[in-house]
C-alpha cells in the first residue's frame, strides 16, 4: 500500500462512528455520516473507489440502496460510468428483476430495471458496508440474470468479524472483492 493510500484509509477509519445495539440489541452500527460530512474523506473515498472501477475495467456501476447510493453516484461522475440502482422491491417504475436475500437484521429483497443491463456490460457493485455478504451475493445475482458480467464488488468497510468474505466468494467467480478498510 502507498504511503497514500494508507493516509486515507487511516481517514477514512477515523471517521466510521460506532453505534452498539443498533437498530437491534447485539449489532455493532457502523455509521458512516461522519466520514459524509467529511469533505476531504468523502472526496479520498469517491476517488479510491473510482480508481478501483477504472482498474477492473468497469463499463457500469451499481449502487445499493440506500447507503450504497451516497457512495456509487459520485464515483460514477468520478469514473465517467453510468450509474445504476439496485432498489429495495417496490420503488423502481419499469420492468424488473427482483432477488431475495437475507440481512444481518431483517430479510429483504432488491430490484434492478431489467433494461438497466445487459450482455457486453462489466459491472462494479458499490456498498458502504459488507456484513453477512447478503445484499452483495444477491446483487450479483441480479448482474448476472440480466446477462451482464461483474466486473467486481467494492465496499468502504468490511466487518471482519462476519462471514461475508466467505459467502461471498463462490458467487464472485473469481471477480475481486475489496474492502479499503476492515473493521
Ligand atoms: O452484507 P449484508 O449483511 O447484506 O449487509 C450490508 C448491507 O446492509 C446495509 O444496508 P441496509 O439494508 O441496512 O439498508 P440502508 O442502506 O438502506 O441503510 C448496508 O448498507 C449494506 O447494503
Ligand atoms: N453492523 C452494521 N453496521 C452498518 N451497516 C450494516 N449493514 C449490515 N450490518 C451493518
Amino acid at each position: 500500500m502507498t504511503a497514500e493510500a494508507q493516509d486515507v484509509t487511516g481517514l477514512l477509519l477515523s471517521r466510521i462512528r460506532d453505534v452498539p445495539d443498533y437498530p437491534k440489541p447485539g449489532v455493532l452500527f457502523k455509521d458512516i455520516t461522519p466520514l459524509l460530512a467529511d469533505p476531504e474523506a468523502f472526496t479520498g473515498l469517491t476517488d479510491a473507489l473510482a480508481a478501483l472501477c477504472s482498474a477492473h475495467g468497469a463499463t457500469k456501476i451499481v449502487g445499493l440502496e440506500a447507503r450504497g447510493f451516497i457512495l456509487a453516484a459520485p464515483v460514477a461522475v468520478r469514473a465517467g460510468l453510468g450509474f445504476i440502482p439496485v432498489r429495495k422491491a417496490g420503488k423502481l417504475p419499469g420492468a424488473t428483476l427482483r432477488q431475495a436475500y437475507e440481512l444481518e437484521y431483517g430479510t429483504a429483497e432488491i430490484e434492478v430495471h431489467a433494461e438497466d443491463l445487459a450482455a457486453g456490460d462489466r459491472v462494479m457493485v458499490i456498498d458502504d458496508v459488507l456484513a453477512t455478504g447478503g445484499t452483495a451475493e444477491a446483487s450479483i445475482e441480479l448482474i448476472r440474470r440480466a446477462g451482464a458480467e461483474v466486473a467486481g464488488v467494492a465496499v468502504l468497510m468490511e466487518l471482519g468479524f462476519l462471514p461475508g468474505r466467505a459467502r461471498l466468494e463462490p458467487a464472485l467467480r473469481g471477480a475481486p472483492l475489496t474492502a479499503l478498510i476492515t473493521v
